[in-house]
């Protein structure tokens, strides 16, 4: 029987971290159980920095970005030695499960310790990214994509201004989805996702020729781009001086960055980092284990973690009817 569970946040912050750690401890709460909480991720399981977490802890949490417990990358942690090493602090500590809130190398995490330690292991997807298969969202992308639009909005009205082309660059790692609901949400002309990417390589003429196209139909006019970072070497900076040389107008980049990380989890945000806080202590007592809690059509759902490395693709739907939006043989007519 569970007695005492242990919590941790790794990797990325997102925002909504801190409502999913509040639902951990309130839940606990509801159920008899001690909570502990470690902090920098893993690196806290390595030299033991944890705390109790009681009720009182959490008070006055759920609205703040960032996380109380502190997230890291702990690169040791791939190590035998290391999650040996964890295993027996947990041990020493008597926890019976943990609860870790992250991304896909977070959970690759958890599966490394699960070779070493007895103990139950549920993960919650906690990444701005998106990029976890098995739940519909992710704690934290909701945030993200409502800061990126605000940003977006704002570089619309200064491109609207000089009718210049600008291009954007959000974050993602790898995966298209804060692109997708940030070009959709803003309206911009064009984006440039890695999952639509013919080999995985940026076509500049394509990007030139849809740029002259639309200007040619619709005369000297803004031109928001969306791009996900890591497409093109050296980053939009460079793209947007490419853009520049090959069509001598004036095209300039903003790299959103880290913003999109922090800031007052969005509503959405809220409420599913508090289901999916609850549902992994449920989860955990009910004996679970290597298991993602998430939520699909909106309902909790318990899935292996193993699965939720499968690829995630973008919605068919929303990709299309956002080209369809701009394709250059309609604006022709
Ligand atoms: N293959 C792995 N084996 C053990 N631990 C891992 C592995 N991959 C990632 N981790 C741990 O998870 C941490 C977070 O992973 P990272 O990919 O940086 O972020 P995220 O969890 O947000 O995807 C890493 O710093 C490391 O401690
Ligand atoms: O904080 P770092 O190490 O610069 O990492 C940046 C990366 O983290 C993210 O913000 C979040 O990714 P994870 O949640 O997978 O860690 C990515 O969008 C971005 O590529």
């Amino acid at each position: 029987m569970i007695k005492r569970i242990a919590v941790l946040t790794s990797g990325g912050d997102a925002p909504g971290m801190n409502a999913c750690i509040r639902a951990v401890v309130l839940t606990a709460h509801t159920l008899n159980l001690q909570v502990i909480g470690y902090r920098h991720g893993y690196n806290g399981l390595l030299s033991r920095e944890c705390q109790p977490l009681h009720p009182g802890d959490v008070f006055n949490i759920i609205q703040r970005g960032g996380t109380i417990l502190r997230s890291a990358r702990c690169p040791e942690f791939v190590t035998e030695e290391s999650a040996h090493r964890a295993a027996k602090n947990l041990d020493d500590m008597q926890i019976d499960a943990l609860l870790v809130i992250g991304g896909n190398g977070s959970f690759k995490g958890m599966q490394h310790l699960a070779k070493f330690w007895n103990g139950k292991l549920i993960g919650m997807p906690g990444t701005i990214d998106n990029d976890i298969a098995g739940t519909d969202a992710t704690i934290g992308y909701y945030t993200a994509i409502d800061t990126a639009l605000e940003a977006i909005d704002k570089v619309r009205d200064t491109a609207d201004a000089f009718e210049r082309i600008f291009l954007i660059e959000v974050m993602g790692r790898h995966a298209g989805f804060i692109g997708l609901a940030s070009a959709v949400g803003s309206g911009a002309e064009q984006m440039l996702l890695p999952e639509l990417l013919e080999n995985g390589q940026i076509d500049v003429d394509a990007v030139v020729a849809h740029v002259e196209k639309t200007r040619a139909a619709r005369g000297k006019c803004s031109y928001i781009i969306v791009t996900t970072e890591n497409l093109y070497p050296g980053g939009a900076t460079a793209l947007a001086a490419e853009l520049n040389r090959r069509m001598k107008v004036d095209c300039r980049a903003a790299i959103l960055g880290y913003i999109q990380r922090g800031g007052s989890p969005v509503s959405l945000d809220r409420i599913l980092a508090t289901k999916l806080g609850a549902y992994a202590v449920e989860m955990a007592v009910a004996g679970q284990h290597l298991m993602m809690a998430g939520e699909h059509h909106g309902e909790v759902v318990a899935v292996p973690l193993e699965e939720t490395f499968a690829s995630k693709p973008l919605d068919p739907y929303l990709v299309r009817i956002q080209r369809d939006f701009f394709d250059l043989l309609k604006l022709q007519g």
